[in-house]
């Protein structure tokens, strides 16, 4: 999710750990060094109306010096006081992820943590890996015995352990038209590496959402995802055409562009194929999967159960669509099914080519429900669970409430299309006061088990905080085995046996490590215990530990003020926002208040640690983090309350929040600002129209100002129907809106206040977002601008939606800060 609206798990740590460089560990490749796709570019901002009218305000309001650099003194300033806290907040290592392998001893067990660190200079994330041993005492708590330092890896993409843990699977993935690369390890040497080229694939998806990679059970194939080869292109030299079939590269001729094709839309430029391959660890040999229709994308492949000597089979997950593939980041609204189909085999033909068609046809499982993804067999193969977003798919909402399913596993492996699908978990409508609320996750653990074989262990957001849920798939029961009375947000690591270790972390407190087991008490009164166990990397900046220690958070409750006889049950309960604030009062005025506002809409501001977050707190303001109605983790009603209602329930559940906290002395009404991106920008220029006396400072990321300009040229132009009309707008998408549907968008949006905009705005814009087009935000800045408004407008060239590379989110929060110091102190 973009925008801080789920901050990723982070430990403390310390920027001055050696990384060792091994030429040849594992991890690093001496020849080919991988930068994220977005990491790429070292130009320079353009900052806009920076020389006319300096760097922020209007020429005739503003008396601000310019200096040579383009920065005025004031900001200068700010940025010479703020940057080096903000460098050290930046420095905080996050833990990504951890693997746990089989018993070294009866007493220990290997462990693999994955820890990322933010390079600034680089403008890239280092990736380290810290080996660990984890010890059993007698009395049933563990340490955790780390090696003396980390590795970094570079140029590494995804890194897969085999079932027995005996065999590890990097994947290199090229950052041109090289080929990707797989090597196997085998304890400290490299086994096997094989390059496949592009002539076979492109990059393997490493995404989170269409990737996987997953090990056959005796660890002799791997089946994957990757990017189909590029279609044909037309080669021209001086006497015209060239014939197809000539691939010759010479000076004399070009290749041409070629049909257009629809990719995945935002994060997924280029992106329009994603296959399924299998790769033979032995010999190299790379085949595609056949019998997939071509009109499906495909992804998260695992192997179905099988016994020696049956065919083998794969199942996994393919999109559809119609005219054209819509963007998938972020939306869970796109129909999808779980597949069936034979692996390929290697059979000799005649001609002694690999010959894998025979009776291939991929078989549709879920046919009954509209949407069926993250399939995950249970250990003795009788059941495959999967999740549901039927919700987001039938009502058009980006996301939703999700369900869980059990398909039975025919043992005779004939599978049938009306394959019956129970249901593990529904959706929940309204949940009872501090009742399930529904579940609300979107990746699971490849093995999710703890040791019965039918429970699953999934992380789901809660209100305000996720928890980690067991499940039990056959009886449906759910439990919430993180601590109840924690506010604190959990993160799922890795799991073994009934061992869980998790990362849980709130505001303003750092992610620490956390080991959790089952304690067996008297029948049926089973308990999990939870303690702390030593963090991978845990150094961190004794001024960071000292300002966080400064602070406290709460959550509170807010009472739905507008709820009216037609609403439904789940729609008029309290929502929640988050409070950070200093722990002590110093005087009798209160520290500014920054009301922070995520997107979607239908996403969540999480009580996790948010360095951004933390770091505008540290500086001496209290936070509103608030989730308004239509965020997830309340129940489908409450949800579903907003799509029709954008720019008016959001807003009035937003304003409602603030004056709260104003009623209760938290937040002096005349020092308050407004921050958020993408629908939290929307919602940010929408509260600096509808309320222009109550905000003395506003920043807007990515934001959606203008439905009618952003419904042409979206990768989503089906969310602006949807959110502007309701679930009734599914109806009326259309590539061509009329003049009526450009009417009422444009009045929904926050450019039909502009003319009482008065409060100064920081807009930061990432020019290759195909979610929010960049052509939004500038329209709303220069009309601001126009209007004389004090403007500041960071445009990163290089930066999509999430604005989340190194160098740009850096400078965006010490932009933020900059702004917020000058109009709201
Ligand atoms: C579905 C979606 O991407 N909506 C955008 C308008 C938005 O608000 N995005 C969220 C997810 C974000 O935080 O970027």
């Amino acid at each position: 999710m973009g925008y801080s609206s789920i901050a990723s798990a982070v430990s403390p740590a310390t920027s001055s750990l050696p990384s060792l460089h091994f030429l040849r560990n594992p991890f690093s490749h001496s020849s080919f060094h991988h930068l994220p796709s977005s990491t790429s570019s070292t130009k320079p901002h353009i900052s806009l109306f920076t020389t006319k009218f300096s760097a922020m305000d209007n020429p005739k309001t503003s008396s601000l010096k310019e200096s040579p650099l383009g920065i005025d003194e004031e900001t200068e300033q700010q940025y010479a006081l703020h940057s080096n806290l903000l460098q050290q907040f930046t420095a905080i290592s996050s833990i990504d992820k951890a693997w746990i392998f089989k018993s070294r001893t009866d007493s220990s067990q290997g462990m693999m943590f994955s820890v990322s660190q933010p390079n600034l200079l680089a403008n890239n994330k280092r990736k380290l890996i810290l080996s660990s041993t984890v010890t059993k005492r007698s009395d049933g708590s563990v340490t955790l015995q780390y090696a003396p330092f980390p590795v970094e890896v570079s140029g590494v993409s995804a890194i897969v352990p085999s079932p027995s843990g005996s065999k590890l699977l990097i994947v290199r993935n090229p950052e041109s038209d090289g080929p990707s690369r797989f090597e196997i390890w085998s304890n400290s040497y490299l086994e096997r590496e094989f390059h496949v080229p592009q002539s076979k694939h492109a990059s393997v998806y490493t995404d989170g959402w269409f990737e996987g990679i997953s090990w056959n059970s005796d660890e002799t194939l791997i089946a994957y995802v990757a990017e189909e080869p590029s279609p044909s292109k037309p080669t021209f030299n001086d006497l015209g055409y060239k014939k197809s079939g000539s691939d010759d590269k010479d000076s004399k001729s070009w290749k041409g562009q070629g049909d257009w094709e629809e990719d995945w839309g935002e994060t997924y430029a280029g992106k329009r194929q994603p296959a399924l391959f299998v790769i033979n660890i032995a010999s190299g040999e790379v085949q595609a999967v056949k019998g997939i229709d071509k009109s499906l994308s495909v992804g998260q492949v695992v192997w179905a159960p099988s016994s020696e000597g049956s065919e083998q089979y794969l199942v996994f997950v393919g999109w559809s669509f119609e005219t054209r593939k819509l963007g998938i980041k972020y939306c869970y609204n796109r129909p999808c099914s779980i597949y069936v189909v034979k692996a390929p085999h290697e059979s000799k033909t005649k001609e002694n080519e690999i010959d894998s068609t025979e009776n291939a046809q991929a078989l549709n499982l879920t046919q009954t429900i509209s949407s069926a993804f993250l399939p995950r067999f249970s250990p003795d193969g009788k059941f495959l669970v999967f999740l549901s977003a039927r919700s987001s798919v039938d009502s058009g909402a980006h996301s939703a409430t999700n369900s869980l399913h059990r398909i039975d596993w025919p043992k005779d492996l004939k599978f049938h299309q009306s394959a019956k699908v129970h249901d593990v978990i529904p959706v929940v409508l309204c949940a009872e006061d501090d009742g399930f609320p529904g579940l609300y996750f979107s990746s699971f653990l490849s093995d999710p088990w703890l040791s019965d074989g039918h429970t699953l262990v999934i992380p789901s957001v809660w209100h305000s905080s996720q928890v980690l849920l067991s499940v039990n798939v056959l009886s449906g029961q759910v439990k919430r085995i993180t601590p109840v009375d924690s506010n604190f947000s959990w993160s799922l690591l890795t799991l073994h046996g009934n061992n869980i270790f998790a990362v849980s972390s709130s505001p303003v407190d750092v992610p620490q490590v956390k080991y959790g087991t089952f304690v067996e008490k008297e029948a049926g009164n089973n308990e999990w215990s939870w303690s702390d166990v030593s963090n991978p990397i845990y150094k961190f900046s004794d001024k960071v530990s000292s300002l966080l220690s400064s602070l406290t958070f709460s959550v509170m409750k807010i009472s739905v003020k507008d709820a009216s006889e037609n609403s439904t049950k789940g729609s008029s309960k309290p929502y929640e926002a988050i409070f950070v604030s200093s722990k002590t009062k110093k005087t009798d005025t209160c520290d500014p208040l920054i009301a922070v506002l995520h997107g979607g809409p239908h996403s969540v501001s999480l009580s996790s640690f948010s360095k951004s977050q933390a770091f505008l707190a540290s500086i001496g303001y209290s936070l509103l983090i608030v989730n308004y109605r239509g965020s997830l983790g309340f129940g489908e009603e409450a949800l579903q309350s907003l799509p029709g209602k954008i720019g008016s329930q959001d807003v009035n559940d937003v304003l409602n929040a603030i004056d709260h906290v104003i009623e209760l002395g938290l937040a002096s009404p005349s020092k308050i600002a407004v921050l958020g991106g993408s629908h939290g920008g929307f919602l940010t220029t929408h509260l600096i129209g509808q309320a222009p006396e109550k905000f003395v400072a506003a920043a807007a990321r990515n934001p959606v100002c203008n439905l009618a300009l952003m419904v042409g040229t979206t990768d989503i132009p089906d969310w602006c129907f949807v959110e502007t009309y309701g679930t009734n707008g599914r109806d009326r998408i259309t590539e061509a809106p009329s003049a009526e549907d450009l009417t009422i968008f444009y009045s929904k949006s926050p450019i039909a206040h502009i003319s009482k905009v008065k409060t100064p705005t920081i807009f930061l814009l990432g020019a290759q977002d195909l979610r929010v087009p960049i052509s939004t935000g500038l329209q709303f800045a220069r009309a601001l601008k126009e209007k004389e408004v004090p403007v500041k407008v960071i445009v990163f060239p290089n930066d999509v939606h999430g604005i989340e590379r190194p160098q740009s989110d850096f400078e965006s929060f010490l932009s933020i800060a900059a702004w917020f110091n000058k109009y709201c102190k």
